[in-house]
């Protein structure tokens, strides 16, 4: 047997184990979030070498501060010249005078004279034209049209032609991948402002999870959720306090919170003898945000605050621990990593299955989409309920079902789909 902590009394409202604290609906709990998040000040910024930041957060709007292209380029191998100085009939042609390559600064053309330009060189002052290798032909040092008829800027990048010094190139919040690089680097950056990573400390707790423990079980959560909530901009550490002690459970919170910006808690929140996180975070000196959510599953999910932390205390179902961080924290990961929404925050389409609540909370039911015919489908994945961890192998999104609703075949509905940082 356990040694159990012993319960304190239900009139006791200071203590969030305390079932007559009011549970709140699903839509209170996520406005109360959003407020407690913006309360917080924002991440701080740090400079890294461009060359390393691939998945970072941009801490700063950034502007051009230089134009592209930077000065009027050949698009071509071939032959720069004036217009207007050209034989079109293709007989006269035009003497050659020297070559132009990329990364050189050419001397001006010389009168009614053609250079060989290559591909990137900078045009020289006087022509204003290039045509292509293969449409001309050389013959005793002249260059002859043969298949073109050349017009002031043919096969000319001109000057500024992608953006001009001052445009805007990235909002801060950006997302920082493969794609930003050359824009960044265009601007002779080679560091760059980002946020510093989040660091997140995900804490299971439980005896069952002591593999001396008589039966003993795997614990699954520090993995999975370390899994979905690891990123560039998140540095993820994880621990499992294998006890039922509210000491050691304490220690090993005290130990997270003071080495992270956010705690994530799984297992030991509901009204059990030896659920000890909530009473050991108030004695810490932490709040409730909210004590429970009118929702199913995850009913038990907590948000507690001490100081600047925020403290999520999810239910140790893993089902249940998987549904309420990808409802709770990881918009709240995205929004305080400065990142804006996910951009399929909210799906909607026809459900292909009928369902009925029988609860007063609102329902999420782990779903498969697909699209046909440019119309999202939902199909009911069977899940046992909140432990279950084969079904979310299989969902893609969690379709929402609000008290006093129910959901038919072809019905319109709305689901979160499961996102990544
Ligand atoms: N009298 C009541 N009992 C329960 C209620 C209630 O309202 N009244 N709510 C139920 C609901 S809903 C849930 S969810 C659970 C939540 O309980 P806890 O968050 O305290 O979770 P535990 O009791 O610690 O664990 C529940 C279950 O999950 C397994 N678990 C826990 N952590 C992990 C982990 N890291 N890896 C794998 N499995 C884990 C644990 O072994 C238990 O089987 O409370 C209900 N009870
Ligand atoms: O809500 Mo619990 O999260 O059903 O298992």
């Amino acid at each position: 047997m356990s040694d159990c902590l012993v319960r304190t009394p239900v009139s006791d409202r200071s203590n969030p184990a305390d079932l007559l604290l009011e549970m709140v609906d699903y839509d209170t709990a996520q406005a109360l979030l959003s407020a407690a998040l913006r309360e917080l000040p924002s991440v701080e910024a740090e400079h890294i070498p461009l060359a390393l930041s691939c998945g970072r957060i941009l801490a700063e709007d950034v502007r051009a501060v230089a134009c592209r292209p930077e000065t009027d380029i050949s698009a071509m191998d071939g032959y720069a010249f004036r217009c207007a100085d050209m034989d079109l009939s293709g007989q006269k042609g035009l003497p050659l005078s020297g070559c132009v390559a990329a990364g050189d600064s050419p001397e001006p053309l010389r009168d009614g004279t053609a250079c060989v330009i290559l591909t990137g060189a900078r045009i020289p002052a006087g022509a204003d034209c290039v045509v292509a290798r293969e449409r001309v032909v050389v013959a005793h040092d002249r260059v002859h049209l043969t298949n073109q008829t050349p017009v002031t800027g043919l096969n000319i990048r001109r000057k500024g032609e992608e953006f001009l010094s001052g445009t805007p190139l990235l909002p801060r919040g950006q997302a920082l991948d493969w794609r930003h690089m050359a824009l960044l680097a265009s601007q002779g950056m080679t560091h760059v402002a980002v946020s510093r990573p989040i660091r997140v400390a995900v804490l299971a707790n439980g005896a069952e999870f002591d593999c001396h423990a008589a039966d003993a079980r795997t614990e699954l959560n520090t993995l999975m959720l370390s899994a979905m909530l690891q990123s560039e901009s998140i540095r993820v550490r994880s621990r499992v306090a294998a006890t039922d002690s509210p000491d050691e459970l304490g220690e090993a919170l005290r130990e997270c919170i003071e080495h992270s910006d956010v705690v994530v808690t799984t297992g030991g929140i509901s009204v059990g003898q030896t659920d000890h996180v909530l009473p050991v975070l108030t004695r810490m000196g932490a709040t409730c945000l909210f004590r429970r959510v009118r929702m199913r599953p995850g009913k038990p999910v907590t948000v507690m605050r001490l100081g600047r932390k925020i403290i999520f205390c999810l239910p140790g179902n893993p089902g249940a621990a998987a549904l309420c961080a990808q409802l709770f924290v990881m918009p709240f990961l995205r929004a305080f990593t400065g990142l804006p929404p996910h951009r399929e925050n909210r799906l909607a389409g026809r459900s292909a299955f009928a369902f009925t609540p029988t609860t007063d909370a609102t329902s999420f039911l782990p779903v498969a989409h697909t699209e046909e015919e440019g119309e999202i489908r939902f199909s009911l994945i069977p899940s046992v309920g909140a432990s279950d961890v084969r079904c979310l192998t299989r969902a893609t999104a969690l379709l929402r079902v609000d008290a006093g609703e129910s959901v038919d075949i072809g019905s319109y509905c709305r689901a979160v789909p499961f996102t990544d940082l």
